[in-house]
């Protein structure tokens, strides 16, 4: 059995009912739902901006690397809309594996470019350590620390200040 962290983002289209549909394929296995939160896009400034939230899910099946088809099936549903030449460009669903535990609370590492844990970027990401702490107040980011104290980090004040929580966008009622 594994439990992961996965963070959602959409800012294309019907960005909410996209966050919904994923929740909603993730079935029994989504356990928590952040609140979701209106973002300035990070990385490519000259988008739209996202919704964001995340989850913990949990599965008695899932092995570390199933996260990750998972996650690419919930993106292909949601029909991948994205320009290849941007890396960070909008898309209609991005949903990436956070961090991945086992059973015995040991985090899963792994340095392959197929499956990166922890995600190499999250750290960095004020729109994925937001909602995580929502869920997981005492929540520690493998080979990083403590979520909190990478949030309350100088370098990512500003996009911490700049997220707005859109509570009129639940995500709790779907699972
Ligand atoms: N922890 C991870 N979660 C999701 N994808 C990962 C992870 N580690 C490596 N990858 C790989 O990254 C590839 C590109 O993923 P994706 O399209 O979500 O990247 P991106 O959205 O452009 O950037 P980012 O991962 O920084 O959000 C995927 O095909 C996947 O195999
Ligand atoms: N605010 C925000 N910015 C992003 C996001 C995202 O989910 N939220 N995803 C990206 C894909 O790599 C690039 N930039």
């Amino acid at each position: 059995m594994t439990r992961a962290i996965l963070s959602l983002g959409s800012n294309l289209g019907d960005r909410y009912a996209y966050l919904k549909e994923a929740v909603t394929q993730l079935g029994d296995s989504a356990v928590l739902m952040s609140g979701v939160y209106e973002t300035p896009p990070w990385g490519d400034a000259d988008q739209p901006a996202y919704l964001n939230a995340v989850v913990l899910a949990v599965d008695p099946a899932a092995d570390p690397r199933s996260w990750l088809d998972r996650v690419r099936e919930l993106e292909k549903a949601a029909g991948r809309a994205r320009d290849p030449e941007r890396r960070f460009g909008p898309r209609t669903l991005d949903v990436d594996v956070i961090a991945v535990w086992r059973d015995d609370d040991t985090p899963v590492l792994s340095d392959d470019e197929e499956l990166t844990l922890p995600h190499p970027r999250a750290h960095l990401r004020a729109f994925v350590l937001k909602p995580w702490l929502d869920l997981q107040p005492y929540a520690q980011l493998p080979g990083h620390g403590w979520v909190t104290d990478l949030l309350n980090a100088p370098e990512l004040t500003a996009d911490a200040n700049a997220l707005t929580p859109r509570p009129d966008l639940p995500l709790e009622s779907l699972a």
